[in-house]
C-alpha cells in the first residue's frame, strides 16, 4: 500500500468508529489536511445520520457543506464528543506535531474541547523523538521579529512560512532543527511567548486513541 492507501485505510477507520457511536444529538469533530479529508468523504456515506460537526478550519467546513453535512460554531456546541484529524508526526505518548497546513489553533481549540481526541495517521507519521518535521507556531504578525528572537533563545531555527495566512488572520513561523525531548515543557515555553497565538505541539493534551497505518494493516494505540 502506498502512503494515500494508508491515509484511506485510516480514515475509513475512525469513519467506522464514529459511526459505531452516532447517537442523534452527536457533535463531531473534523480535523483537517489530506487525512482528514478522506475521512471526511467516508463520513459523507452516512451524511443523513450525522446531527452536526465542527470545523476545524475554513477548508474542512467548506468540504463538509459541500456534502451537506451540518457545521455548527463551536460556541453554539454544548459537547463535541469525538474529534478526528491527522498529525505532521506522532510519539508513543500519542503527543503529536500539527499545524503543517496551518490548522493547529483551531484545531487545538476543539481537541481541548473534545471528549475524545482520535489521531489518523500513516506509519510514517510515527517518530521516536518529535522534531524533524518543522514545528509550526502562530503568531501574531506585528510580533513576527520578536517571537522569531525568543525562538533561537529556545534553541530552535525560525523560519517564516512565507504567503501563509492563518484562518484567524496571523502568520506562522516554522522552528527547525529542534530535538522536542520534553515537549510539555516546550509547549508551554512557547505559548508564554507575547504574540505567539498557540504553537503546534499538542502534547498538553495528546490525542486518546491514535490509528496508524502500516504496511504490515492497521495499529491502534491508546494513551493508557
Ligand atoms: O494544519 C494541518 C493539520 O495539523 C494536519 O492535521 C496535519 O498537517 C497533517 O496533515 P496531513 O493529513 O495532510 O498529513
Amino acid at each position: 500500500m502506498d502512503q494515500n492507501e494508508l491515509k484511506k485505510a485510516v480514515a475509513r477507520a475512525a469513519a467506522q468508529y464514529v459511526k459505531e457511536r452516532l447517537d442523534d444529538r452527536m457533535i463531531i469533530g473534523v480535523g483537517t489536511g489530506s487525512t482528514a479529508n478522506l475521512f471526511i468523504e467516508y463520513l459523507g456515506e452516512f451524511r443523513d445520520d450525522i446531527y452536526a460537526t465542527v470545523a476545524s478550519s475554513e477548508e474542512t467546513a467548506r468540504r463538509l457543506k459541500a456534502l451537506g453535512i451540518e457545521v455548527m460554531d463551536l460556541n453554539a456546541a454544548p459537547e463535541v464528543s469525538i474529534y478526528v484529524d491527522g498529525a505532521d508526526e506522532a510519539n508513543k505518548y500519542l503527543q503529536l506535531i500539527k499545524g503543517g497546513g496551518g490548522a493547529l489553533t483551531r484545531e487545538k481549540i476543539i481537541a481541548a474541547v473534545a471528549r475524545e481526541f482520535v489521531c489518523i495517521a500513516d506509519g510514517s507519521k510515527m517518530v521516536d523523538v518529535l522534531g524533524t518535521f518543522p514545528l509550526p507556531v502562530e503568531v501574531i504578525p506585528m510580533a513576527r521579529s520578536y517571537v522569531g528572537r525568543e525562538i533561537v533563545k529556545l534553541g530552535g531555527d525560525p523560519v517564516y512560512r512565507d504567503g501563509c495566512i492563518t484562518d484567524n488572520g496571523n502568520i506562522i513561523i516554522d522552528i527547525h532543527n529542534m530535538n522536542i525531548v520534553d515537549p510539555r515543557t516546550l509547549e508551554q515555553q512557547l505559548n508564554q511567548i507575547t504574540g505567539v497565538v498557540t504553537n503546534g505541539l499538542f502534547a498538553l493534551r495528546p490525542a486518546d486513541k491514535l490509528i496508524l497505518g502500516t504496511k504490515d494493516g492497521l495499529r491502534t494505540l491508546t494513551a493508557d
